[in-house]
C-alpha cells in the first residue's frame, strides 16, 4: 500500500530538510578524522588508492614509519607499502564475516601506546567495508581480464595492452612487437584424445610461453589454440627471434597420454608497429604473417616486415 504522509509529518519537512543540508555541510567540511577518512574512501574502488587515503588519515593520528597491506587476490599477490620501517610493529588480519581482505602492518622506531592501538582499531573499523569493496572490484576486474582456462590475459586484456604500445611506441619512438602463435593441427589433438587432454595441453603451453619471454613481455590467450605476445622495445628482427626460441620451447613440450608422449608444435606470425598504424591493423599484420607461416607447412616463424 502506498504511503501517504500524514499533516504532521509534512510539517516537519522543512526542518528535516534544513537538518539535511546542515549535516551535508558538515560531512563536507567537517575536520574530524573518522568522517573525512569515510567521506575519502567512498570517492573511489582502488584498492590503491583507498590505502593511500588510509595511510594519510592514519598517519595523523598515529605516526608511523611504515604501512605495509599485502592480500592475494585472484591469482595475484597485491602489495602495497608505504615509508620507512622500524622495530615496533602491530598487525593487523582485515576480515569481515570470516572473509580475509589483507593484512596490514604498521611499524615504526617507538612503541605504539594502547590508546594509539585504540585509534588505529577505530580507523580501520571504519575502512574495512570500503577495503572489503576494493578487493571485490579488483577481483571481479582481474577476472574479466584473465584467461580462465590457462590463467594468463585474455583478448580483452591484450586488446587494452595493445592500444596503450601503439600510444607508447608513437609517443617515445620505441619499437612494440606482436607475435601471434597458434599449435600446429590442434583440432587432430581434440580429435584424438579428448578435449580433456586438449585443455591440458593448452595450459601447458601457456606456461612454456611465459617461461620462455622476458618478464616486460607478456603473454595472452588470443582465442581457441592462438596465443599472442606482447615486446615492448623490441624491433621485428629481435621479436622474431623470440618467437623461434617459443617455438623451440613448444616442441620441448610432452604431454603423457597414457598411450603414447604427446607433441605438438606451432606456427608464428610477427609484426611490429608501424609509426601511425591502428591495433586492428598491426594484429592483421601479425595474423597474415602467421597466416603465411602456416601455408610454409607450419612449425615455423613468418615476419610481415615492417620497411613502409
Ligand atoms: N580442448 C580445447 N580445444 C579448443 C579450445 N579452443 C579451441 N579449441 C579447438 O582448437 C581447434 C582448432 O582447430 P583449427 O582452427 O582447425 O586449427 P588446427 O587444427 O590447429 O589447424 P592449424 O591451425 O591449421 O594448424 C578446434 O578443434 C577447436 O575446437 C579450448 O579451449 N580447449
Amino acid at each position: 500500500m502506498k504511503h501517504i504522509p500524514s499533516i504532521q509529518e509534512r510539517s516537519s519537512q522543512p526542518l528535516k530538510l534544513a537538518a539535511l543540508r546542515q549535516a551535508h555541510q558538515d560531512w563536507n567540511t567537517t575536520s574530524d578524522v573518522l568522517t573525512r577518512l569515510t567521506r575519502r574512501l567512498a570517492t573511489t574502488l582502488s584498492l590503491e588508492e583507498q590505502l593511500a587515503i588510509l595511510a594519510e588519515e592514519l598517519n595523523e593520528i598515529v605516526p608511523f614509519g611504515t604501512m605495509n597491506y599485502r592480500h592475494r587476490i585472484g591469482y595475484q599477490d597485491f602489495v602495497y607499502a608505504t615509508g620507512m620501517g622500524g622495530p615496533h610493529r602491530c598487525e593487523y588480519r582485515l576480515a569481515l564475516e570470516g572473509v580475509s581482505y589483507g593484512t596490514l602492518v604498521l611499524q615504526r622506531r617507538h612503541r605504539f601506546t594502547e590508546q594509539e592501538l585504540e585509534g588505529i582499531e577505530i580507523l580501520l573499523g571504519a575502512a574495512i567495508c570500503p577495503i572489503r569493496n576494493a578487493c571485490k572490484y579488483a577481483a571481479i576486474e582481474q577476472a574479466s581480464l584473465t584467461d580462465s582456462l590457462t590463467g594468463v590475459p585474455n583478448k580483452r586484456a591484450l586488446d587494452d595492452a595493445l592500444r596503450q604500445a601503439g600510444q607508447l611506441s608513437e609517443r617515445h619512438g620505441q619499437p612494440y612487437s606482436l607475435i601471434l602463435c597458434d599449435l600446429d593441427h590442434f583440432k587432430s589433438v581434440n580429435d584424438t584424445h579428448g578435449h580433456v587432454v586438449g585443455d591440458h595441453l593448452l595450459q601447458v603451453a601457456a606456461t612454456e610461453l611465459e617461461r620462455s619471454v622476458r618478464t616486460s613481455d607478456s603473454v595472452y590467450r588470443f582465442g581457441g589454440e592462438e596465443f599472442a605476445i606482447l615486446l615492448p622495445h623490441t624491433d621485428d628482427l629481435a621479436a622474431r627471434e623470440v618467437a623461434e626460441r617459443i617455438r623451440e620451447a613448444i616442441a620441448t613440450i610432452r604431454v603423457d597420454t597414457g598411450e603414447k608422449e604427446l607433441q605438438v608444435t606451432t606456427s608464428c606470425g610477427v609484426a611490429t608497429c608501424l609509426s601511425g598504424e591502428s591495433t586492428q591493423a598491426w594484429v592483421a599484420r601479425a595474423d597474415a604473417a602467421l597466416y603465411q607461416a602456416k601455408r610454409h607447412g607450419r612449425n615455423c616463424t613468418r615476419l610481415f616486415a615492417s620497411i613502409s
